[in-house]
Parts: structure tokens; C-alpha cells; sequence
């Protein structure tokens, strides 16, 4: 998706920012109470260059509900104060971000804009509802009690739960019949069978073929997936490690590879759940008792963890940070 929006020739803005990550997945959190802040695509792509910029994976910006001046997410407003409005480090317009959520969430406490343990926020993929202090892990059942869940460092780092909403396979049929939905060519190897899912957002994870190592990956390119998405796709990439636990690598659409991506790990788990006959459908008939909940997906930047809910709902869960804070003057447009 590409938002274009006029671009006023102007003075130069200087905005506040928050910089934060969730496992190193990281985003320019722009806030702009008074919903007048309409950050251009180019705007976008500066704030989140490494080089010239402050640097980030995606920039969101923190706006009123109400004023987000798009009808969708307004119609939002009556159960989420606030709009999580992401962007990719390209300026192009995403419908969802899972990192970016518990960042936000942490955004909204840290500012006393969100005060209870349990909100939700509006976002273009619908309203999310985040738990605080909700680690998710094996063992503490997704209630961690002081709000280090699973995966959250020694380093201020609070872990919090998102409900991602339903999620649905792409292409149903097609996937029942085949086990796949799509083909997947990463560096110049054999193309390989993969699954499309809809997180809110598109992703198309691949198992990673035998002989072929994680690390060894080139993500420097976008993947080649067939057929070509309209919309573009993220691209998984999952390791098997053990029941119910994966290690992943993902190219981001909008960006390129990134060290964590919250709705591609909730993907590849639930690709993996699904291909092992967790599906609904019921896939290849395996008892669904051998067919795990709960994921621990370990991706570049840490740890997450996801977990299947009944109604095809999915949870993620997983530490955030806010790391600084600062203001920035944006280039002047032409
Ligand atoms: N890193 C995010 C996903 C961000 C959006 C994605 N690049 C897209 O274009 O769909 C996550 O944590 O989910």
C-alpha cells in the first residue's frame, strides 16, 4: 500500500520523536496529538534512513483515533484512543506491525496516555487489545507476573501480549490440495513450496528445504514469490527446532531484512502448526493433540512467543523498549 499525500512546499518542521524496539525491530514514534502531523512518503523514508536520519525499520506515527482522517480506523475510535498509524523505512503505508503494537503500547503507558493494564488500539488491520506485563512463554502461561515475560532482556525492557485477531490462509482450497499456495526462490537456488497468510498484513513463509542453512540465506535481495503478490508480501523463513519451537529470518516488504517482524512469527508458527494438520481443515488428518499452541519463535533481534487462540484469533507476545528521545528537523520539501 502507498499513501500519497500532497506536499506542501514549506519551512522546515522540527518534530519530537521516541525511538524504541521490539527485538530489535525498530520504529521513529512520531506523536502528533492534533492529528496534524501528515508525514509524506519521502518524510517517512528520512526519518527512518540510518545514515541521514535517526534510523528505523518503520516510523509510526501516535494520533488521536479520531483524527486519523480515514474512515476505517476512525469507525475505531468508540474502543481504541489512539491509532497506531505504521509506515515502512520506504514510506510506503503497512496495515499492521506486531512489534510495532507492543512498542506503542509501551509509547502510550510511558506517557500516561493509556493508564490500565489492558487497552486496545486502533490500527488499519482493526482494533488490537494489549495486556501489559504478559510474557506469553512456556511456563508462565502468558501472565507473567512483573512484567518480564519471555524474551525481555535485563534492560528496562517490558513484555507485553497483542492479540492479533484472526488471521485466515490466503488461498484455502489451494493449500489443501497442495500444502502450499506459492512458490518461494531465495539467492539464485530452486524455487520452494510456500504458504500465504493473512496477519492483518500479507506474509508468505517458506520452509527452509533441506541442505540449506538459516545463516547462510542472502535476504540482501527481496525473494522472488510466485505468483508475484499485488500488494507485495513479507517473506519467512523457518527452521524447525523442536515441538513448538522455530527459528526464523524475514524480508520485509517496505523495508528488507529486518532482525524481528511480530506478524511473521505469528505466520511461520502458525504455517508450521498448520502444515503439521493444525489447520482447522483439519490438513493431513494428524490428531490435533499432536499439534502445539504455543510457539517460541527465536528471530535475529530475540525472542517472541505466539500463541493459537480459539475463532482463528492468534496472540504474540514479547518485550518492547523505548531507547531515546529527541526532536528533528525534517528537510525542508521541495
Ligand atoms: N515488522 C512488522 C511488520 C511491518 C509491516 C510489514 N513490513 C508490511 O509491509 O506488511 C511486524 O512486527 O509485524
Amino acid at each position: 500500500m502507498t499513501s500519497d499525500p500532497t506536499e506542501p512546499v514549506g519551512s522546515p518542521r522540527r518534530l519530537d520523536f521516541t525511538k524504541g524496539h521490539g527485538t530489535e525491530n525498530d520504529f521513529v514514534l512520531v506523536p502528533d496529538a492534533q492529528g496534524s502531523i501528515p508525514l509524506t512518503p519521502s518524510e517517512v523514508a528520512w526519518l527512518a534512513d540510518r545514515r541521514a536520519g535517526i534510523g528505523g525499520d518503520g516510523v509510526i506515527r501516535v494520533v488521536p483515533t479520531a483524527l486519523a482522517g480515514e474512515p476505517a480506523v476512525m469507525d475505531q475510535a468508540s474502543d481504541a484512543r489512539w491509532f497506531m498509524d505504521y509506515r515502512n523505512a520506504d514510506g510506503s503505508v503497512a496495515e499492521m506491525c506486531g512489534n510495532g503494537t507492543r512498542v506503542f503500547a509501551a509509547y502510550l503507558r510511558r506517557e500516561g496516555l493509556e493508564q490500565d493494564p489492558e487497552f486496545a488500539i486502533a490500527t488499519r488491520a482493526g482494533l488490537k487489545h494489549v495486556r501489559v506485563g504478559a510474557g506469553g512463554g512456556h511456563g508462565d502461561g502468558g501472565h507473567g507476573g512483573d512484567g518480564r515475560g519471555a524474551g525481555a532482556r535485563e534492560t528496562g525492557e517490558t513484555a507485553y501480549a497483542v492479540n492479533l485477531g484472526p488471521w485466515r490462509l490466503s488461498s484455502p482450497a489451494e493449500a489443501a490440495a497442495q500444502g502450499s499456495d506459492a512458490l518461494v526462490k531465495v539467492d539464485d537456488h530452486e524455487a520452494v513450496p510456500a504458504l500465504s497468510l493473512d496477519l492483518g498484513n500479507p506474509h508468505t513463509v517458506v520452509m527452509l528445504p533441506a541442505g540449506r542453512e538459516l545463516d547462510e540465506l542472502d535476504l540482501t535481495r527481496a525473494p522472488f514469490v510466485q505468483p508475484t503478490p499485488l500488494e507485495g508480501t513479507n517473506v519467512e523463513f523457518v527452521q524447525v527446532l523442536g515441538p513448538g519451537h522455530i527459528r526464523m529470518r524475514v524480508h520485509e516488504r517496505g523495508v528488507g531484512e529486518t532482525r524481528s517482524c511480530g506478524t511473521g512469527a505469528a505466520a511461520a508458527a502458525l504455517a508450521v502448526r498448520w502444515w503439521a494438520g493444525g489447520g482447522d481443515a483439519g490438513a493431513d488428518g494428524a490428531p490435533r493433540d499432536q499439534v502445539t499452541d504455543l510457539w517460541r519463535v527465536d528471530v535475529p533481534g530475540g525472542t517472541v512467543h505466539v500463541r493459537a487462540l480459539p475463532g482463528d484469533q492468534v496472540e504474540l507476545s514479547g518485550p518492547a523498549a523505548l531507547v531515546a528521545d529527541g526532536t528533528v528537523e525534517l528537510p525542508p520539501r521541495h
